[in-house]
């Protein structure tokens, strides 16, 4: 029996709180059953659960067996009808005999499913739910994508364009990859290094998955890191509520892939997670990501507990807070397979012959207790599901508001705390909610506190962006900002169910004036991905002060005509030497936005599995000796 309650479990509860679910099975050390059949029992019935549910709502099974939760129903009739040896629990157990006396009617219900999918044989319709065809009737139906970043840490898009995604064409827009089978990969032109796929293509047995060279990642979801736009020159970052640790791990790659030298710089990330739980899943996801070097993790340590003014935190220049909402704007989890639960028809009574009439009475799950378990919740249901996990029943708009009105004063609280930050100069607040309450009114209320004035916080507005996101088109809700067009154009949104494929999202930069801290980084020109342009002795090049006739590097020696010419000449020998690859000297804007330049053969499809591994770190390396080799040709 255990082993379908702990499946149901695994089924049921956040991702939030451990990981992937593989990573969350495996990992879970008190298990009764082998954590091998927990996770094939919940792989397998969630692929074939759409037509599980189908066929479980014909029986109205749940309503004559209420000791059945629909999660548990879904995976007893997976079993009954699917599996070799049958439900795998004595014959006698009541759960078991339960279902088996349902037998003819579940199996006629399954023959039924095939017929309408217009499937001949069992063996057809197995073959039709291994395509990833199974879980709708209309094979026409819009999927959301599976995005998935390639940790820089690890790895190149380029690399993985070629091993893992090998055999994918390229598709122009992301529509082409939410079909279901789609044999495409979208390569995103907002967010460098992420690319879209179908959400039927399973990764998570690929080696790139397994080792952190690639992170499922929602693309609305990579746009905090990129938004705070650390760079090798800035100092530590904090940020505030880390786990899983997407955004951790993000803002690591891009801090890494701006330092000169790929072993050096001293910059830290502070990432907190006042949750012992989550912060074990942050350790891990930190480490298989490969950014254990960069970060520093506070675990079980409240950010509003950290002390501004602490030498620790003296250096901390960027703040990351992405804390708890009420996560209206999450799609699926979205390491999770997808899971069609059956709902119990409530209102309708037992059939006359039915032998259970002692359980027609099915209790209104609305007046049951507030708080529940996921397993206990119906689709008809109005349930708040938070992404910490935390399920609430709202049946009413003001216990809706009352909610968020406790999530937003939290959230406004964690801002304040942020601004307090001596050496601070760039924030970023980010939800995945819907609800103007934590977003742009969140953002209002922030900007008017005595704090922010005093300390000259602003918001980042949208000329003032990284290009990706001054480019990205949704933006803030202009009735939720009380009107004021430039904070709604500076606030980013990101609709769940539209045509770009995200999920739900609210993103707003705050920056401090430069006159407040000393803003070194602004003295130093930068290309577009906002890289420091680097003089040949690789010392970053002075911006041109406004009414001043002469540039000058801190040696005084390279004027910005002197980077354009190592570009240049860099260019002109890179068949010669061979070992810099296009994402180290970033000349277009496509290879801004990520997008490999294919130099000899432009083939849109992605095969021919790469002859040389590529390794960024080791390429790092290589540009800094091209970079010295070329100095000492020049003199
Ligand atoms: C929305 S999740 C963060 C997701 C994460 N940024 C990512 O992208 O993977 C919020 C997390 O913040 C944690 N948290 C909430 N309040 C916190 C606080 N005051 N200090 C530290 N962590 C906090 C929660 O436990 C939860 O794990």
């Amino acid at each position: 029996m255990s082993l379908y309650h702990e499946t149901a479990e695994f089924l049921t509860s956040s991702s939030a709180s451990g990981g992937s679910l593989k990573s969350r099975i495996f990992g879970k050390k008190d298990l009764k059953s082998q954590p091998a059949q927990v996770y094939a029992l919940a792989i397998e019935s969630s692929k074939w659960s759409a037509i599980l549910k189908e066929v479980i709502e014909r029986t109205d099974l749940l309503r004559l067996e209420r000791k059945i939760t629909p999660v548990l129903s879904v995976l007893l009739v997976h079993d009954l009808l699917l599996a070799k040896r049958g439900i795998a629990i004595p014959a006698t157990h009541g759960l078991r005999t339960s279902v088996e006396r349902h037998k003819a009617r579940l199996t006629a219900e399954f023959t039924k499913s095939r017929i309408r999918r217009k499937l001949s044989t069992v063996e057809a319709l197995k073959a039709h739910i291994e395509a990833g065809l199974g879980n709708t009737t209309d094979s026409s139906q819009i999927l959301h994508p599976r995005w998935v970043r390639i940790n820089t840490l690890k790895t190149t898009l380029e690399e993985q364009l070629e091993s893992t995604f090998a055999g994918l064409e390229r598709a122009l827009t992301v529509d082409a990859v939410r079909k279901r089978g789609s044999k495409h990969i979208f390569i995103d032109h907002n967010i460098p290094n992420l690319v879209a796929v179908s959400s039927t293509t399973d990764l998570s047995k690929t080696e790139a998955y397994k080792s952190g060279a690639i992170i499922f990642q929602d693309k609305a979801s990579c746009f905090p890191a990129y938004l705070l736009d650390p760079r090798s020159e800035d100092d530590d970052i904090i940020d505030s509520c880390a786990a899983p640790g997407n955004k951790t791990t993000h803002l690591a790659a891009i801090l890494q892939s701006r330092q000169p030298d790929p072993n050096g710089g001293s910059q830290k990330i502070h990432a907190f997670e006042r949750n012992y739980g989550r912060a074990d899943t942050l350790k891990r996801m930190v480490s298989l990501a490969g950014s254990d070097r960069i970060t520093t993790i506070h675990a079980g340590e409240d950010f509003l507990k950290a002390k501004p003014e602490a030498s620790t935190y003296k250096k901390v220049t960027s703040l990351l807070l992405d804390p708890s909402c009420s996560g209206s704007g999450i799609v699926g989890r979205d390491d999770m397979p997808e899971l069609h639960l059956p709902v119990p028809k409530n209102n309708t009574p037992l059939p006359k012959d039915s032998k259970n009439k002692k359980q027609t009475k099915v209790p209104d799950p609305t007046k049951e207790t507030r708080k529940r378990k996921r397993e206990d919740f119906n689709e008809d249901l109005d349930v708040m599901v938070d992404d910490d996990g935390m399920v609430t029943a709202v049946d009413t708009v003001d216990e809706l508001n009352a909610r968020l009105t406790a999530l937003s004063k939290f959230q406004l609280e964690l801002l304040i705390h942020a601004f307090k930050f001596p050496s601070a100069r760039r924030i970023t607040y980010s939800t995945c909610s819907i609800h103007a309450q934590e977003n742009e009114q969140v953002v209002l209320q922030a900007l008017k506190s005595s704090i922010a004035k005093e300390q000259g916080w602003r918001l980042l507005k949208r000329a003032d962006q990284i290009r990706g996101l001054k480019e990205w088109p949704v933006r803030g809700d202009i009735e939720a900002a009380e009107g004021d067009a430039e904070v709604a154009e500076a606030c980013i949104r990101a609709n769940k169910g539209d045509e770009h494929g995200t999920m739900g999202f609210f993103l707003a930069g705050f920056v401090r004036d430069s006159n407040s801290v000393e803003d070194i980084g602004a003295q130093f020109l930068r290309d577009e991905h906002g890289h420091m342009v680097r003089d040949m002795m690789g010392f970053p090049v002075r911006a041109e002060p406004m009414g001043a006739d002469s540039t000058s590097s801190p040696m005084d020696e390279a004027a910005p005509e002197a980077a354009v010419e190592v570009e240049a000449d860099e260019e002109e020998e890179e068949e010669e030497w061979g070992g810099i690859e296009d994402d180290q000297i970033p000349e277009t804007k496509d290879e801004a936005i990520g997008v490999p330049m294919p130099t000899k053969n432009k083939q849109p499809k992605v095969n021919a599995a790469s002859k040389h591994q590529h390794n960024p770190q080791k390429k790092r390396a290589d540009l800094a000796s091209l970079s010295q080799k070329k100095k000492k040709r020049k003199k």
